[in-house]
């Protein structure tokens, strides 16, 4: 694994947006695996400002987002489908057919997920896929105890993990407790990961990453195995390290 430390979330955000636009430019059709929550906002508006100056287009790029709540539509504010639309789809020159995130609202959620397989089977596996860390070690949604063989499949979500999205929604009451999320396999048949992780709030998660033991208790552990991570962090996540 390779670390790079950064001072702050600033930093942090400029340096993946430069390294997942080289990314981007080295390939014909570049296939970039996309992540939700706070830590990549930073990195998705560095990535916009890119385009409107003209150095960087998401034309040939095709996207798969690791994650999706289940019940929620994708105009729904909370949804993720809707989350990527405000914060990166809407304002650059990526075509809707290109950009995939699995369908929380479907009559069949079994077969959703099959597809989602099979549609990143079919653009030939993700080259990068950026990830963000749960406080308990997710990644995508994956939770502690999943097994390291899943692939896309439909999650009850932990209530650690209800709490700490609790702020994107009017109360918890709102979470969703279910969500669709690509599995640990899918996630580890990347050609290449990209972590961000940002804040004294993660600096537990980023030293059990890195110190601790690979177990199905703590997802983000079976990172060590891949053989092309880079953990891009700050220095507040990497203080306990
Ligand atoms: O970036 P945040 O908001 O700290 O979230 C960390 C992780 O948790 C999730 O938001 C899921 O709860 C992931 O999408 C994200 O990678």
């Amino acid at each position: 694994m390779e670390i790079i430390k950064v001072k702050d979330y600033q930093q942090m955000s400029e340096k993946a947006c430069q390294l997942l636009k080289d990314k981007i430019q080295e390939r014909e059709q570049p296939v970039i695996g996309l992540a939700t929550g706070s830590t990549p906002e930073g990195l998705y508006q560095c990535l916009i400002e890119k385009y409107k100056r003209n150095e960087l287009s998401f034309k040939d790029v095709v996207t798969f987002n690791l994650d999706e709540y289940v019940g929620l539509e994708k105009d729904d504010p909370n949804s993720y489908a809707y989350y990527m639309n405000e914060k990166l789809f809407k304002h650059i020159d990526i075509s809707k057919e290109h950009a995939h995130l699995p369908g929380g609202v479907t009559t069949d959620l079994e077969i959703e997920c099959q597809d989602y397989e099979k549609l990143i089977r079919d653009a030939k596996h993700v080259d990068v896929q950026l990830l963000g860390l749960g406080v308990n070690g997710h990644i995508g949604f994956n939770e502690p105890g999943t097994a390291f063989t899943s692939r896309t499949h439909v999650v009850n979500l932990d209530e650690t993990t209800r709490q700490a999205n609790a702020r994107f929604f009017n109360s918890i009451d709102e979470v969703p407790t279910k969500a669709i999320t690509m599995g640990i396999d899918t996630i580890m048949e990347s050609k290449e990961i990209l972590l961000l992780v940002s804040g004294e709030s993660k600096s537990e998660a980023v030293a059990r990453l890195l110190q601790g033991k690979v177990s199905e208790d703590f997802p983000a552990s079976i990172l060590q195995e891949h053989n092309r991570v880079t953990i891009l962090a700050d220095e507040a996540a990497l203080s306990k390290v």
